[in-house]
């Protein structure tokens, strides 16, 4: 397959995603089969857009769906500051939220994230990622559903970018690292 340039190789690919996404929604499906009033999903924009309409196709439970634009990385391959750009319309105070993330790196958004929506008294939250890099935490997250552990790589496609670049590869691909 002939890759874009900037991207060096195929990490995860696209059938591995989709049985990995189904075998999440399943799960998630399970933990909420009690559930008295829809759950709440929200969505990490914008890396989370393709991961978080997948997932929500293959579910069960009754759900909404609400959005936050939180940005940190911007052009670059490092945490910078966290900026809310845009907050969810939804009431939680006294629902069930479940956050969707495309990656988990430092945790440093997500962290920002869940002190944000916990103040709120939702009735329970859990954290939902396609994709988690243990080996770059700086902020320690709990994650109740996730798709994959990966090494330390840049990575893009499914919604991630670099340089806003290659969120709509169907695929996971490692972004060459033009520094080294
Ligand atoms: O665990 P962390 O180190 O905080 O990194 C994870 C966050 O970084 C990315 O967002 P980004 O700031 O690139 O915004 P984007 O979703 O618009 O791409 C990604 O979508 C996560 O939200
Ligand atoms: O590896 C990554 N790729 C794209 N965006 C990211 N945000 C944190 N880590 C990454
Ligand atoms: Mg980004």
């Amino acid at each position: 397959m002939n890759l874009p340039k900037g991207i060096e190789s195929i990490l995860i690919d696209k059938e591995t995603i989709e049985s990995k996404v189904t075998e999440l929604a399943n799960i998630i499906d399970n933990n909420y089969k009690d559930i008295e009033t829809p759950l709440v999903v929200i969505g990490l924009l914008k890396g989370s857009f393709i991961f978080m309409s997948d997932l929500v196709k293959q579910m069960q439970t009754p759900l909404q769906v609400d959005f936050m634009i939180a940005s940190s990385y911007g052009d670059s391959m490092e945490n910078t500051e966290v900026s809310i750009i845009k907050d969810i319309e939804t009431h939680i105070s006294g629902r069930h939220v479940l956050i969707v993330e495309d990656i988990i790196d430092t945790g440093i958004t997500l962290t920002k994230i869940e002190n944000i929506l916990s103040n709120r008294n939702p009735k329970s939250m859990k954290i939902c990622t396609l994709l988690n890099k243990p080996s770059r935490r700086t902020s320690e997250v709990n994650i109740d559903f996730n798709g994959f552990d990966i090494d330390d790589h840049f990575v893009g496609g499914m919604g991630l970018d670099y340089a806003q670049k290659y969120r709509n590869l169907p695929y996971i691909g490692v972004v060459k690292n033009e520094k080294l």
